[in-house]
């Protein structure tokens, strides 16, 4: 039962400042050691350091911003945590924006062929070149790993190894008109915020691991975007929209993925220190790290220490 701890100190995906310095405040907060302590053997991959390449050397691709840096330091990833992933460990990678993922799932898939994808989050982060308005990378990792839109040379690395009935999204209520449209047309299941109103947060789940999870059987890659729950949980983060997911709802999902024993990659997304008071980053940077622990073991009640599919 190792744990592959991947800092991913990155900001290129999107426009504010910060978010690059998630990882070190997630760690320095004790996230290794609380997960050791819940007997997880945990391997400190380190903050992977990305070489810059000035604006110049990255002029925009149509509407992309920093395509070749966020092209670059996503492929570096996905190597890091395919490697990982092949030694039978866990990554949790932290971000760190939400273009990350991008390197993370298909570092996933390069191991775990057949996985199936839990996206939680505010935003469905599938815009095309073609549907993107600000050009910000980290509202279309879904869209490349899917291989929608056109092809762009920068991005060759990328294989569309994500399947559109492999992923589900849960906490949806800032979607774009354009990514409702690919959506619809790829008969992607989501489950927004009116469907945990609807049905409450643990049928959500059911559903959204029966659609893509039958049998429970198939590896899970459980991508958490912070802004999936309500900014007066987790304030500081770059893109709060009001009226999403409880601490709790969010924490049930963590602990409801890891009791299928499923989980093979968790990324612990968009925690941006810099975007809030004192108090409202600790608080995020908290809530970041009790959602790792939730989804990779940490139980109310305290139960042993299941065993996980990457053990
Ligand atoms: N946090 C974001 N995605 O998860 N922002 C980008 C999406 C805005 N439409
Ligand atoms: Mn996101
Ligand atoms: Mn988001
Ligand atoms: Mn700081």
């Amino acid at each position: 039962k190792t744990l592959a701890i991947v800092g991913c100190p990155f900001s290129g995906g999107q426009a504010k400042l910060g978010v690059d310095r998630g990882p070190i405040h997630l760690v320095q907060a004790g996230l290794p050691e609380q997960l050791s302590e819940l007997g997880w053997k945990v391997l400190f991959d380190g903050h992977h350091q990305f070489e810059e390449i000035d604006a110049a050397s990255d002029p925009p691709i149509g509407k992309l911003k920093n395509p070749r840096l966020v092209s670059r330091v996503c492929e570096a990833i996905a190597k890091v945590v395919g490697e990982h992933a092949k030694k039978g460990q866990l990554p949790l990678t932290l971000g760190g924006d939400h273009s990350l993922a991008m390197g993370t799932i298909s570092g996933t898939f390069e191991q775990y062929p057949d996985a199936c994808v839990v996206w939680v989050d505010a935003h469905g982060d599938i815009n095309t070149a073609e549907t993107t308005d600000s050009g910000n990378i980290h509202g279309m990792p879904v869209s490349f790993l899917l291989g929608l839109g056109s092809k762009i040379p920068e991005f060759s690395w990328v294989k569309p190894l994500l399947k559109p009935e492999r992923l589900v999204y849960i906490g949806l209520r800032d979607v774009d008109a354009g990514e409702k449209k690919i959506l619809k047309e790829n008969g992607i299941r989501a489950f927004s915020m009116h469907e945990v109103d609807k049905y409450g947060i643990g049928r959500v789940v059911e559903m959204a691991l029966d659609h893509v999870n039958p049998k429970r059987d198939r590896p899970i890659h459980l991508s958490f975007d912070v802004d999936a729950l309500d900014p007066s949980v987790a304030p500081s983060t770059g893109t709060p929209v009001r009226g999403g997911l409880t601490f709790r709802e969010g924490h049930y999902i963590c602990e409801a993925i890891y009791e299928t024993g499923c989980l093979v990659a968790l990324d612990i997304m968009e925690v941006n220190p810099s975007l809030a008071d004192e108090a409202e980053v600790k608080q995020t940077v908290a809530v970041g790290c009790s959602l790792a622990r939730s989804a990779l073991g940490e139980t109310l009640l305290g139960s042993p220490f299941a065993q996980t599919r990457a053990s």
